[in-house]
């Protein structure tokens, strides 16, 4: 089912994909089958450019024929298209399962327009059932590891702060080159708060909540697929 509901939430995204478009492909499972869908339109014609968030994304895109940019020659992208490991109602989200977290956001934060595309699983009332990924310097690592204990113990958050590890047992090295702690700390009731107060640890480079970049998010379920969009500022008004 998960894989038909993934497939379902893509192919509602690539809805919004134009000719011409400068796009930020996302990683994961579910990005995945964006990629795959995409890569037929651009069999069919469609004229787009695309910015892997991950080398898995570039990979993949490769090997199916989306033609491919980078941020350096593309620097403003129209629409980004990736997966979450959570998102609320507001649409903040935890990324990062996938390790792919700091060119994720690095790529949405270039993009006018970012959207989510999620199995109805990922949906939360608040974030934080999914353990937090914080991509941090292999430099100083323990140190930084008890910042990070630091800040959760100033806001009561508890749970262990894990060091993840690859398959061969050696630490997981990013596409950066860093190393990702995960932070099983349960409920995160001010998701905002504490993504301030990581970015602020020197060893932490990056943080899998991803806050006020999503736009929208498709998000399949057994009764369809829903679009959850925020108001922007200068649509409140
Ligand atoms: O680091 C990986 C990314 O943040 C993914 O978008 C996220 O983990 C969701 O992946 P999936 O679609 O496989 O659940």
């Amino acid at each position: 089912m998960s894989d038909e509901l993934k497939r379902a939430s893509a192919m509602a995204a690539l809805e919004e994909v134009r000719s011409g478009m400068r796009l930020g492909i996302g990683t994961g499972s579910t990005a995945e089958f964006f990629v795959r869908a995409l890569a037929e339109k651009v069999a069919g014609g469609l004229d787009i450019i695309g910015v892997p968030t991950s080398e898995r994304t570039a990979a993949l895109a490769r090997e199916l024929g989306v033609p491919l940019t980078t941020l350096d020659e593309t620097p403003e992208l129209d629409l980004t298209v990736d997966g979450a490991d959570e998102l609320d109602a507001r649409l903040q989200l935890i990324k990062g399962g996938g390790a792919a977290l700091l060119r994720e956001k690095i790529v949405a934060a270039a993009s006018r327009r970012m959207v989510v595309i999620a199995d109805d699983s990922k949906l939360v009332e608040t974030l934080g059932r999914f353990p937090l990924p914080i991509e941090v310097m292999p430099f100083g690592l323990e140190a930084t590891r008890r910042a990070v204990v630091k800040v959760a113990d100033a806001l009561s958050l508890k749970g262990e702060v894990v060091l993840r590890m690859a398959a061969d047992g050696s630490p997981l090295v990013t596409d950066g080159g860093h190393y990702i702690l995960d932070a099983h700390w349960g409920r995160l009731p001010d998701a905002s708060g504490l993504a301030d107060r990581l970015a602020a640890i020197p060893g932490v480079v990056e943080h899998g909540l991803f806050i006020g970049l999503a736009k929208a998010a498709y998000v399949a379920g057994p009764s369809g697929v829903r679009q959850i969009a925020v108001a922007t500022a200068d649509e409140t008004n």
